[in-house]
């Protein structure tokens, strides 16, 4: 007997039976799509980057070559003004870090790199924590993380020649004014001598949260305090390859170095979310604290090697902004670290 005719409330119930049914699928596939589509593009950058020559198993896959530091951070009042963020109450917040030198191998020679690196764990009373990871030039020079892929690609030593093809270089230059303005500053910023000497820039946009939630757009930057001192080439070229860690341990024998932490605020014409973009020098800056290390020990074996100073990391009282290169960065570090922890592990199994 054929079923009996639906009537217009069963179908009714039907038709929004099949849309919810529907609608859940939509929802699930666009969740799938949001989880899977960062993981996948950080495997694709580590893949690319260990390609470009950079994979040494049980190290990280950028800015190899480092050293663990810790110290503290004295906040000042004019911090706990433009954040509420727990840990600028203190009067002093344990911090641990690693300084670092960009790209390289771990046996790269230190005064030969261009870019120097300071990574940072700020950690409250109430195990909140700030994680910072800064580099030596004051913009990126690619505008998007895509650029910036492309760029890896480009470098990678072409087989033939074992080095980067220069035309795919003056491609991507002519292409992006942010890689001709970062090669013009590879070019020509002053090379200090010392880790300690060396200002670190965060680059990304951060919004401060106050009590009452009142947002400040803001980038920061680590000022330092010891006097800047040059080296020329010829200097650099016969540093011995741990220049820079000896020349810090000498530093640290005689007391703490230190860097302000200088707030560059931004006014309503300036672009937050393009961090290959610097924003305009005069722009209203805050002297909010300072950082002080005062001791240092080899990442091999020490507490910073097993870290993940992945700068989206951030307590109550700081958002970060919606600046694209900044979420690729996390999933990429993620990534990094767990590709070094795995093969620690199996080096470690594997000894006898
Ligand atoms: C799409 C852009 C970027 C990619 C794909 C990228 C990639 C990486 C990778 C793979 C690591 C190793 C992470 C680990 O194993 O823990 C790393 C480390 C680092 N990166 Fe980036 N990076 C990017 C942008 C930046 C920017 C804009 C800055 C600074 C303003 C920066 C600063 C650093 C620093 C300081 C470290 C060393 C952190 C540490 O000592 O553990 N990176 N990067």
């Amino acid at each position: 007997m054929p079923p009996a005719p639906l009537t217009p409330r069963q179908r009714l119930a039907r038709t929004a039976a099949i849309s919810a049914l529907l609608a859940a699928a939509a929802a699930g596939l666009l969740y799938l799509a949001d989880r899977l589509g960062p993981a996948r593009q950080a495997r694709q950058f580590i893949d690319t980057i260990e390609a470009s020559g950079a994979r040494h198993a049980g190290y990280r896959r950028a800015h190899s070559h480092g050293v663990c530091v810790s110290g503290w951070f004295e906040p000042k009042p004019a911090l706990a003004q433009l954040s509420r963020a727990s840990m600028f109450t203190q009067t002093r917040i344990p911090a641990q870090g690693r300084l670092s030198i960009g790209g390289g191998g771990p046996e790269a020679a230190e005064a030969a790199a261009r870019v120097r690196s300071l990574a940072l764990q700020l950690t409250a009373e109430d195990g909140q924590q700030w994680r910072l990871a800064m580099n030596s030039f004051p913009f990126f020079g690619m505008p998007s993380a895509e650029a910036f892929l492309e760029q890896v690609r480009a470098q990678t030593p072409d087989p033939a020649t074992g080095k980067p093809d220069p035309a795919a270089i003056a491609a991507l230059q002519a292409r992006y004014p942010s890689a001709r303005a970062f090669a013009q500053w590879a070019r020509t910023a002053p090379w200090t001598d010392s880790w300690a000497n060396t200002g670190y820039n965060g680059i990304h946009t951060f919004y401060f949260v106050d009590a009452d939630g009142q947002r400040t757009p803001l980038r920061w930057s680590f000022v330092p305090l010891a006097e800047a001192q040059t080296m020329s080439e010829q200097q650099r070229q016969h540093a011995p390859a741990n220049y820079l860690s000896t020349e810090l341990a000498g530093r640290l024998a005689q007391g703490p170095v230190g860097w302000t932490l200088q707030l560059q605020l931004a006014e309503p014409v300036d672009v937050l979310e393009d961090p290959s973009i610097a924003w305009p020098q005069e722009r209203p800056t805050v002297d909010a604290g300072t950082l002080w290390i005062d001791a240092m020990q080899p990442q091999q074996g020490g507490y910073c090697d097993g870290v993940n100073f992945d700068p989206t990391v951030v307590p109550d009282g700081i958002v970060t902004s919606a600046d694209p290169i900044l979420a690729v960065r996390s999933a990429v570090y993620a990534q990094s670290w767990n590709r070094r922890l795995q093969e620690q592990r199996q080096a470690t199994e594997a000894k006898p």
